[in-house]
């Protein structure tokens, strides 16, 4: 595989970046009305990216101005050193809000090797998208165009502005692709081995906590329309983000989750610890017996603290005030969680990339002790997570940026996808309580591919 930074596939559009010469890029913006953020993302074969928040902020880009990629465990700073080139020198004409970002994530591990599904997504890769919209609540819509020179990027700002001014503006919610068979990675037998193996280290004192995961393999009627499946993602999950990430190669990832792994604006940081889950329940009263039990519930206050432990020892060391709140119920329409959130102000200006790189894989969905995790997670689960469970968002010229821990999620390429789905496993679980939870999370994203 090429692993050159900002190897072929992602060059800054004809250029390399490998050669170390600055980049100039320029960018434009002009305030559009209500227009199809679908009709940005349509394309499979191009690359291109969705983002949307649970604040608000929703941005879908296409093309690639500029291309960043990494492997290894230099990966987060390669990455900052690549678009730190482009950034420096970027002349953005516009308002902050529609300003130029990289958009993109990394793998669960830094030596994802990207085989089928995940052809085409390196261990760490980000792109400038060439075009791109933005929406959030105060600043209303704006088209943005990036290029090599002046005229490039008015001649492509125009040609965007009346391609998405004469097109529709509803984004189509579509109808679901239709799941023609499954397949799991683990049988139910398989997953009491696994959960058996885990707790025998947890006895012996290897390890503290590991979160094991399943993927699910789908057959469908027809190939997915990812851009109308986040629409009807958005309304049944309005508290989540959505993401969407193709190269134009290989597959679309794509997810609703409900996790944030770090938001940095200057020196204010938010993060949240998220572990625990029980189902919802069919009535008020049944939902609240599971919410109070949740709450009650010895275990699941260990498995939670574990991850708040983990995240104020990583952020700690950076951060002149840490803040951990109350433990509340963090609750969607097929799952409940427990949720503790987390704020800091930074001690010394930090790039999001660098908080990225600490606080991943937070024990949500990895473990404790990460070593031991790592190994147990490796040693028993039969796929690649891929970039399952691993970073996605986006940061901008100033090291600001947000990103999400892509859970609730799928890979998918024509008429296939792979879910993926996982649990925290801790001393006392029970494979068939684990199994439940696990199959509660491919819930959201299944029951989109679902006819009803
Ligand atoms: C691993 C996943 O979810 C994570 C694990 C949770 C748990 O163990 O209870 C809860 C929320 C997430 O942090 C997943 O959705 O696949």
């Amino acid at each position: 595989m090429d692993r050159t930074p900002g190897g072929r596939r992602l060059a800054a559009e004809s250029r390399s970046l490998a050669d170390g010469e600055p980049i100039e890029l320029v960018s434009r913006s002009c305030e559009v009305d209500d227009v199809s953020f679908a009709a940005v993302v349509d394309a499979a074969d191009e690359s291109r990216i969705l983002w949307a928040t649970p604040e608000g902020l929703e941005i879908a880009g296409r093309g690639v101005a500029a291309g960043f990629s990494a492997a290894g465990p230099d990966r987060y700073d390669a990455i900052r050193r690549q678009a730190d080139r482009v950034f420096d020198r970027l002349e953005h004409g516009g308002p902050t809000v529609a300003r130029p970002r990289a958009f993109g994530g990394f793998s669960f591990h830094d030596g994802s090797d990207a085989d089928p599904p995940w052809t085409g997504f390196d261990p760490a890769s980000f792109v400038v998208p060439q075009v791109f919209v933005t929406r959030d609540e105060t600043d209303g819509i704006w088209l943005t165009a990036v290029a090599d020179d002046r005229e490039a990027v008015d001649a492509r700002l125009e040609r965007w502005r009346d391609r998405l001014t004469d097109g529709p503006t509803m984004c189509a919610s579509g109808s679901a692709p239709g799941v023609e068979s499954t397949e799991r990675s683990t049988s139910p037998e398989r997953w009491a081995e696994q959960i058996s193996r885990a707790l025998d280290r947890i006895d012996d004192g290897r390890l503290t906590k590991v979160v094991l995961a399943q993927a699910l393999s789908v057959d469908l009627t027809v190939p997915v329309d990812v851009p109308a499946t986040l629409e009807r993602l958005r309304r049944q999950y309005p508290s989540c983000y959505r993401f969407l990430v193709g190269h134009g190669v290989g597959g679309t990832f794509f997810g609703a989750p409900p996790e944030q792994l770090v938001s940095k604006r200057g020196e204010r940081v938010g993060t949240e610890a998220l572990a625990g889950s029980a189902p919802r329940g069919r009535t008020p009263e049944a939902d609240e017996e599971y919410a109070e039990r949740m709450l009650a519930d010895e275990k699941l206050r260990r498995e939670h603290e574990l991850v708040v432990d983990a995240i104020r020892e990583q952020l700690g060391p950076l951060a002149s005030e840490l803040t951990v709140s109350d433990r509340t119920l963090r609750k969607l329409a097929t799952i409940q969680h427990l949720r503790t959130p987390i704020s800091a102000t930074l001690e010394t200006d930090r790039h999001v990339l660098e908080l990225v790189e600490a606080l991943h894989p937070t024990p949500a969905v990895g473990g404790v002790p990460p070593e031991s995790a790592w190994e147990t997670i490796h040693e028993t689960e039969t796929f690649d997570r891929g970039w399952y469970a691993a970073p996605v968002g986006w940061f901008d010229g100033s090291g600001d940026g947000e990103f999400a821990v892509a859970l609730r999620s799928a890979i998918t390429a024509g008429e296939s996808a792979t879910l993926f789905a996982g649990n925290g496993i801790v001393a006392d679980s029970d494979p068939d309580d684990e199994w439940e939870e696990v199959q509660l999370k491919f819930r959201p994203i299944l029951d989109e591919l679902r006819e009803r």
